[in-house]
């Protein structure tokens, strides 16, 4: 079984194709790294890999379930998303609310955007503190989530996606707005957890080369709702295939086991 598997899938609305005959086969323990232009279907992917909508065709399995034959808000108890698109809607509500980094990583053991005290007990407390800590922010548990700066609230977002125990961790665009060694501090703490958690499975989306994890084992590139290239990270992200993707001459290196991407001179 895999974590997810897309055959012959497309997506579309009015008028315009998301995406169009799209094969993906994601395994346990895999790390993936998407990459495409703004509009290539990154996004839509993602929303299909975390059983937020359906194909328009084509088949869907998500942890071994069909989207379309399974409840679809049992199976995401199971995927941890952390998105941009996310924040307005969950955490408005915990910043008015004055709620602690804590008390937000305790809401996503009941996947709520308020927190259920009734439901956490000291094991799900200490988790929650064990969690922070795993991602770096011990030290930010009692401070309030709304005064938390833009890298660490995207280090307590994962740690509050970790919080219910998914099988498979979905990022959109986590570096999205984050300084430099907030950048490095997430990529830190994602390349430790693919080390302490081996039989995690992550997905990440994201535009920058440079912001690809060293524990990345596989890439996809996209462009115009279409999967370009799929496979091991080593044999997609090339100056070849990267070049067809952005539409320009860039040229890879890799160093330390990161990526680096810059545009060739004439
Ligand atoms: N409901 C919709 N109706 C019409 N067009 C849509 C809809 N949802 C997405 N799109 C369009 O589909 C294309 C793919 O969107 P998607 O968000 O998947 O791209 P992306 O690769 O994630 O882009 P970005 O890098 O800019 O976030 C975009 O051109 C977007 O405007």
């Amino acid at each position: 079984m895999h974590v997810v598997e897309l055959e012959g899938v497309g997506v579309r609305v009015v008028g315009k194709s998301l995406l169009d005959a799209v094969d993906w086969q994601v395994d346990y323990g895999d790390h993936w790294a998407i990459l495409g232009p703004n509009g290539a279907g990154k996004t839509t992917l993602l929303s299909l890999a975390s059983a937020v909508r359906h194909p328009t065709e084509g088949t869907v399995r998500v942890l071994g379930h069909q989207l379309g034959r399974v409840d679809l808000r049992e199976l995401r108890r199971h995927i941890g998303l952390v998105a941009a698109s996310q924040r307005l809607i969950d955490e408005e509500l915990m910043e008015e609310e004055g709620a602690t980094a804590h008390t937000v990583v305790l809401t996503g053991h009941t996947g709520t955007s308020v927190p259920l005290w009734e439901s956490y007990g000291e094991s799900e407390k200490e988790r929650a503190l064990r969690l922070l800590s795993d991602l770096g922010c011990k030290d930010l548990a009692d401070r309030p989530f709304r005064v938390c700066s833009q890298g660490e609230r995207a280090r307590i977002r994962v740690a509050r996606a970790l919080m219910a125990d998914p099988a498979v961790l979905l990022l959109d665009e986590p570096f999205a707005g984050l300084d430099l060694p907030a950048r490095e501090d997430l990529i830190a703490a994602v390349e430790d957890l693919a080390t302490t958690r081996p039989v995690l499975t992550t997905v990440m989306v994201t535009h920058h080369l440079e912001e690809v994890p060293a524990t990345t084992t596989h890439a996809m590139l996209m462009r115009d709702a279409r999967v370009l290239s799929a496979g091991p990270a080593s044999e997609v992200l090339t100056s070849e295939n990267l070049s067809e993707c952005f539409g320009r001459p860039l040229h890879v290196d890799r160093l330390d086991g990161r990526w680096y991407a810059r545009a060739v001179r004439p």
